[in-house]
């Protein structure tokens, strides 16, 4: 596709990143004093890429070297203030706006608060491919993910021409994703992408394993072949991990493509709220249950054991709930563990102060 097809002029302007009346608002301060408004692209430890309206710059992270006045490490997706650069330094990161929403994965690092993935995205675009059996549980998961975010997801079955009754798996994804539109598409056929396109709304992010499509799917919005794509390897249909892609890419029809590898693989994160609105029906029949703390597992007048027994709800569905129930409470778990152990070092240390406070002093006595 040639460039003049673009609805862009090049180079983009912040606008075409999604920059409006809102970040104006958030940034005004930072305008006062001299600041330039940017959208993080990707960071490293130490430094950011970020997009200005002057076009791409590197900005440096500072603060490493002091924790107390440290910034919480910008992502792809952030709204910052820039210092601008002078003769003798480069742009300097001095602020990163309040984040609208994030993604956010758990992690085994030493922050406890879990990695961001992706900041201020409106809309997740969870791909489920109909090329492969379908996984109600990975798809549930990444409703909740996509909910606890903030975003509005909206579930994209891919793939529809290898699949015999592709309105029949939409009803059945419809089930397990009470709130979500449910989109059927082929990238092969086109189908559905007229829709999609006008479903997807500001910052997207495509969301779903490795092979659904997702890389196709971003092409097909890109109108190029921007993003590598790769072949499906064998008989198993997984694709290989092949998006190297980690940019932040306007769409010719509005809208700007997120796409970062640490999308790939995520697990739940304290997604309690994203839970509840990804199993709507179970939350809502919850209310008629006998007792308030019920876990529904085998306690007396529970609701949701009783519409599951009257097959208003699969008995999968219930165990899916209860699955990532239990995935959630162990990370969080997990990430008190991880206070405690830092609380306790830092008891320690304290405590390895005074004594050689005292141990000082009677020296000089
Ligand atoms: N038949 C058919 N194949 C498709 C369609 N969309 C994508 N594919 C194929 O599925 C395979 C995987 O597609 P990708 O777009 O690379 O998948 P991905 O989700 O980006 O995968 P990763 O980059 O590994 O995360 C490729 O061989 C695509 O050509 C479709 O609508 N129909
Ligand atoms: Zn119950």
């Amino acid at each position: 596709m040639s460039q003049s097809t673009f609805r862009h002029a090049q180079p983009y302007s912040l606008a075409d990143y999604g920059w409006d009346e809102a970040c104006a608002h958030a940034f005004a301060p930072h305008r006062d004093a001299g600041l330039i408004p940017a959208r993080i692209v990707r960071a490293e430890r130490g430094s950011c890429e970020a997009v200005t309206d002057a076009g791409i710059l590197r900005a440096e992270i500072p603060g490493a070297a002091d924790q107390k006045n440290a910034l919480s490490p910008p992502c792809t997706g952030d709204w910052a203030a820039l210092r601008p650069a002078t003769t003798n330094h480069g742009p300097v990161l001095h602020a990163v706006l309040e984040r609208r929403t994030a993604l956010v994965r758990s992690t085994a690092s030493r922050t406890s608060r879990g990695q961001v993935l992706a900041a201020n995205i409106d809309t997740v675009a969870v791909t489920v491919s109909l090329g492969t059996p379908l996984k109600h549980g990975r798809t549930e998961r990444m409703l909740s993910l996509a909910w606890e975010s903030g975003a509005q997801p909206v579930v994209v079955l891919t793939k529809a021409d290898q699949c015999a009754d592709a309105q029949l798996a939409a009803a059945e994804v419809s089930e397990v994703a009470p709130g979500t539109d449910v989109l059927v598409t082929s990238a092969a056929t086109g189908l559905g992408l007229d829709t999609l396109t006008a479903v997807l709304n500001g910052t997207i992010v495509l969301l779903g394993p490795s092979g659904a499509g997702k890389s196709t799917l971003g092409n097909q919005l890109l109108g190029e072949d921007r993003l590598a794509t790769a072949a499906v390897r064998d008989v198993d249909g997984k694709g290989r991990h092949t998006t190297a892609w980690r940019e932040l890419i306007p769409l010719p029809g509005g809208g700007v493509l997120l796409d970062t590898p640490g999308l790939r693989a995520i697990g739940l994160h304290y997604a309690q709220d994203g839970l509840e609105q990804s199993f709507a029906e179970i939350d809502r029949l919850a209310q008629d249950c006998r007792f308030t703390d019920c876990a529904h597992v085998s306690e007396p007048g529970c609701a949701v054991l009783a519409a599951v027994e009257a097959g208003e709800i699969p008995q999968r569905r219930l165990d899916s709930y209860h699955q990532l129930l239990r995935e959630n409470a162990y990370a969080a778990s997990r990430t008190d563990a991880r206070l405690r152990t830092d609380r306790e070092a830092a008891k320690k240390d304290i405590t390895r102060h005074l004594r050689a406070t005292y141990q000082f002093r009677e020296r000089q006595l």
